[in-house]
């Protein structure tokens, strides 16, 4: 019997390759096997509801077909249920940072072939408060660009405006104070920007965790201690390298639960989304939610056996 799949797609992302392919992948996914029904987002927030519905209704699958805010938005509509079905991704958006960490291709064709042969694998997810983020949660002036930049200006200029928009803000970023609470660390401390990453692939920063892995249980956490511009620069291009985790400004460690308070008003960014604000404990879901991936190719898997990336 033919798989019934549930395919939440969010027409505005990246350069809204969506309302020209929507056909083709449906051709290609009912081809597979796969008889799929659509839902396109409307905005904000619609693809939690619409992917909280396709559980309750009891779809085989669901495919998440976006950027890494619609998959956060999926997942937050599909992590409190008690019955997860496999997720499989259409990375489609301006930024897929998690879908490039587990290898999931880009290109439209492939990643349908990939959800049609179904080969699944469980992953961790994170929980701040009563929300969930698959890739990477954090705080500090630096995480903030993330919602300024405006929608039209990713569809035009895609990962550029990023860029664009951080050194546009560089000079004005400000330390915030922290209490950091985990098993390991009792922290108190002036910080440019906390990071807590679930896989190894964040906003361009590859190396930034490079021993992370999505199923071990455990986030890898990093602070950037309070200091000055050129320092900052240096971390920053050090991190680029992956040379930043002997830096003296770095702390580094890993955990499965950690509690973050500040006297100061903190914003937390979750996947790239607005998440609220602090104070927040994040802790891990281990092996949560189960992801459609390649057999052979996602990355903890490649270098779990050797296979040369
Ligand atoms: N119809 C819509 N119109 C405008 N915005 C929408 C619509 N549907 C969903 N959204 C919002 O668009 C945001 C970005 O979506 P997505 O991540 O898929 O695209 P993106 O191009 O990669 O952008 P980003 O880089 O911000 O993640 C989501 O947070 C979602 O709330």
């Amino acid at each position: 019997m033919a798989k019934r799949a549930r395919l939440i797609y969010n027409p505005t992302s990246g350069r809204e390759e969506m309302k020209r392919r929507l056909h083709d992948i449906l051709q290609r996914l009912e081809r597979g096997g796969l008889e799929t029904s659509t839902h396109a987002t409307i905005g904000e927030g619609d693809a939690t509801l619409a992917a909280a519905d396709a559980v309750e209704r009891g779809f085989d699958l669901i495919i998440a077909a976006g950027g890494d805010g619609t998959l956060y938005e999926v997942i937050n509509g599909m992590a409190e249920k008690a019955v997860r079905p496999p997720l499989g991704l259409l990375p489609l958006g301006t930024t897929n940072d998690f879908a490039r960490a587990m290898a999931i291709p880009r290109n439209w064709e492939a990643a349908c072939d990939l959800i049609v042969k179904g080969y699944t694998r469980p992953i961790d997810l994170g929980k701040v408060n009563q929300r969930y983020f698959i890739n990477i949660a954090g705080g500090g002036s630096l995480t903030e660009l993330t919602y300024e930049v405006p929608s039209k200006l990713k569809t035009v200029l895609g990962q550029l405006a990023y860029y664009m928009k951080g050194l546009e803000k560089l000079p004005r970023l400000r330390p915030i104070e922290l209490f950091i609470k985990s098993k390991e660390h009792d922290l108190h401390e002036e910080v440019m920007v906390f990071l807590i990453a679930n896989s190894n692939s964040v906003a361009g920063f590859e190396k930034l965790a490079p021993d992370a892995s999505i199923d071990d249980g455990l986030f890898d956490v990093f602070i950037l201690k309070k200091c000055n511009l050129v320092e900052l620069i240096r971390v920053v291009s050090a991190a680029l390298r992956g040379e930043h985790l002997n830096d003296p400004n770095i702390i580094h460690f890993k955990t499965d639960h950690i509690q973050v308070t500040s006297p100061d008003y903190v914003q937390i960014n979750l996947d790239g989304e607005f998440g609220g604000t602090l104070p927040c404990v994040f802790s891990v879901l281990p092996s949560h939610l189960n992801i459609i991936v390649d057999e052979s190719g996602n990355s903890s898997y490649r270098s779990k056996h050797g296979v040369i990336r």
